[in-house]
């Protein structure tokens, strides 16, 4: 297995939240060690995490994946989510310590948006007090007086998977559907019966708002007292989503004010929620975050992050990975992978070697790429920013290496290498490439993904390609000093003659080589 292939080594995983049986089902049955712990507490996680040696973690949204929790579990590698929001895992501190982090998008996603329906649907006929009502021996017709969902108007924020389903759901009420996500453009909105509009046209027409973005900085408190006041009054708001999203002392005065109708609320700022009047207030409906608890949904998402880790302890592409922009999905992709980690240390390994020239402390390398790669951006970039790493004796994988590198003063950048226009009806370049554009004197490797292979060195083609593997060194000289250097391994030269580089058979030190690279 190649080193930038997505391999993990997944030989023990705690699971420390209630998830369905056939997560541990499933990974016992492709031989990796999963142990259930669910309730830990915080110092109790992080003594299981460190004394259990485990490399795999999965959770549901008890559990919180804090900075503390990941820089404690040295032997991390893997953090999956069965579910969707990773709110509770800090992907910050994930990537700079390696750590993947996986969820499994849409296994809970018809679960969460029935929830929201039928927080709405509760709601606006108080069904919650009528129930209570009762239960406690009465028969009161006249006390729930309700309000009809037809003709009115929902808005819905976030229209992502769940969002998306809900509008769908409430439009067979007879409810007409407003929205908004900076991700949709008001024609796709339109495709799926969604009228887009911005967030301060929005809020004054709703009936209703149904909450469905993921909470981050920016949606945090995204229902907040401005917000309730340009609402209609009696507006409802829904959240399924996070309570984050909501400023909950400010939902609550909206409500002792009338200005809201009433709230449905699965979630919570803190869960168990602490403030008791919310929970108990008459126009409030609450249930303890059961968005994704259906026999379905639980399933579903247990499966899918089980399969995602089997699949990453195979070394094959996962679906769900939330901070792993860098991993290779494909072989093909693989490939083309070590060829920029290797270019990259080869590239890096010349300026340390003095080939380029000094410009600044930064090191900014250029991967030049033909443009069918170009979709591959973000995963060669990965690949190069660990490859330049590797150069400095700081050796990791793919998730967050372009942070780390950054950190480090090295940038790497993507472009699209055109054919030359000069060269009328010159082939699209094959190779990919890295120079150094800062620096002179110009210093640039480029190869081909099969291999790895070296073809190019400082702007020529190499009399034949070098295979980047075990040890290779790069000697300039003019062509008369060349000859030396022939009883050496394997060695292929520039058509000029001006350079050649070799490959070993062992970490040596060539006499006169300018530089020397060992790969692992
Ligand atoms: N109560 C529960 O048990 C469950 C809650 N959830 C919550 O629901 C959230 C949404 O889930 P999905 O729909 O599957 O995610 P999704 O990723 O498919 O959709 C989220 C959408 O929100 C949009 N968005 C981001 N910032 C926004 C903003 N400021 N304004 C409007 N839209 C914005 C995104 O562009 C995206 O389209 C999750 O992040 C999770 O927190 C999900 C499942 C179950
Ligand atoms: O998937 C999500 O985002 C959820 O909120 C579901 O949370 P849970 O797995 O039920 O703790």
């Amino acid at each position: 297995m190649s080193e930038s292939a997505v391999q993990f080594p997944l030989r023990r995983v705690l699971l420390s939240d209630d998830v369905d049986p056939r997560c541990v089902a499933i990974l016992a049955d492709a031989g990796i060690d999963a142990q259930l712990k669910v309730g830990l507490a915080p110092d109790a996680l992080i003594a299981e995490l460190t004394s259990g040696g485990y490399e795999g973690l999965v959770v549901r949204s008890a559990t919180k994946v804090n900075r503390q929790v990941l820089e404690a579990a040295t032997a991390l590698r893997v953090v999956g989510r069965a579910g969707t929001g990773v709110d509770n895992i800090d992907l910050n501190a994930a990537s700079e310590r390696g750590v993947l982090v996986l969820n499994a998008p849409g296994g809970n996603t018809v679960s969460a948006a029935e929830h929201a329906c039928t927080l709405l649907l509760g709601l606006t006929r108080r069904v919650h007090l009528a129930d209570a009502s009762m239960r406690a021996g009465r028969w009161d017709r006249k006390k729930f007086l309700g309000t009809e969902l037809h003709g009115k108007t929902l808005a819905v924020v976030g229209l992502g998977r769940i969002g998306r389903e809900v509008a769908n759901r409430m439009r067979a009420f007879g409810m007409r559907t407003i929205g908004y996500d900076p991700m949709v453009t008001p024609e796709q909105a339109k495709e799926f019966g969604v009228e887009w509009m911005e967030l301060d046209k929005l809020w004054p027409e709703a009936d209703a708002v149904t909450l469905h973005v993921p909470l981050l900085p920016h949606t945090e408190n995204l229902v907040n007292a401005r917000v309730l006041a340009s609402c209609r009054r009696g507006v409802f708001i829904i959240n399924a989503a996070r309570g984050g999203l909501v400023q909950e002392a400010d939902l609550l005065a909206a409500l002792e004010s009338g200005q809201c109708g009433g709230a449905g609320l699965d979630v919570f700022a803190v869960e168990p929620p602490q403030d008791a009047r919310l929970l108990q207030h008459e126009r409030v409906l609450t249930t303890p975050h059961l968005g994704a608890s259906t026999i379905e949904a639980q399933s579903r998402v247990a499966v899918e992050i089980a399969e995602q880790f089997v699949r990453l302890a195979r070394g094959e592409g996962v679906h769900g990975a939330v901070n792993g922009e860098g991993l290779a999905a494909n072989p093909e992709t693989a490939a083309w992978q070590l060829l920029a980690r290797r270019l990259a240390q080869l590239a890096a390994a010349g300026v340390a070697a003095g080939l380029a020239g000094p410009n600044g402390d930064r090191l900014r390398l250029r991967l030049r790429a033909p443009a069918a790669l170009a979709r591959l951006a973000r995963p060669l970039q990965a690949a190069a920013a660990a490859g330049a790493l590797a150069t400095r004796g700081e050796s990791r994988g793919l998730v967050g290496a372009v942070a780390a590198a950054n950190k480090q003063g090295i940038d790497v950048d993507f472009e699209v290498a055109e054919a030359e226009v000069v060269k009328k009806g010159a082939a699209a370049p094959t190779t990919l490439e890295i120079d150094c554009p800062d620096r002179r004197p110009g210093w640039s490797v480029g190869g081909v993904g099969s291999g790895p292979a070296l073809t190019r060195c400082c702007g020529r083609e190499l009399s034949q390609p070098l295979v980047l593997d075990g040890t290779v060194a790069l000697l300039q000289a003019g062509a008369a000093q060349l000859p030396p250097v022939q009883r050496l391994l394997a060695a292929a030269r520039s058509a000029d003659g001006s350079c050649v580089v070799c490959r070993l058979d062992g970490p040596a030190a060539v006499e006169g080589s300018q530089l020397c690279v060992t790969f692992s």
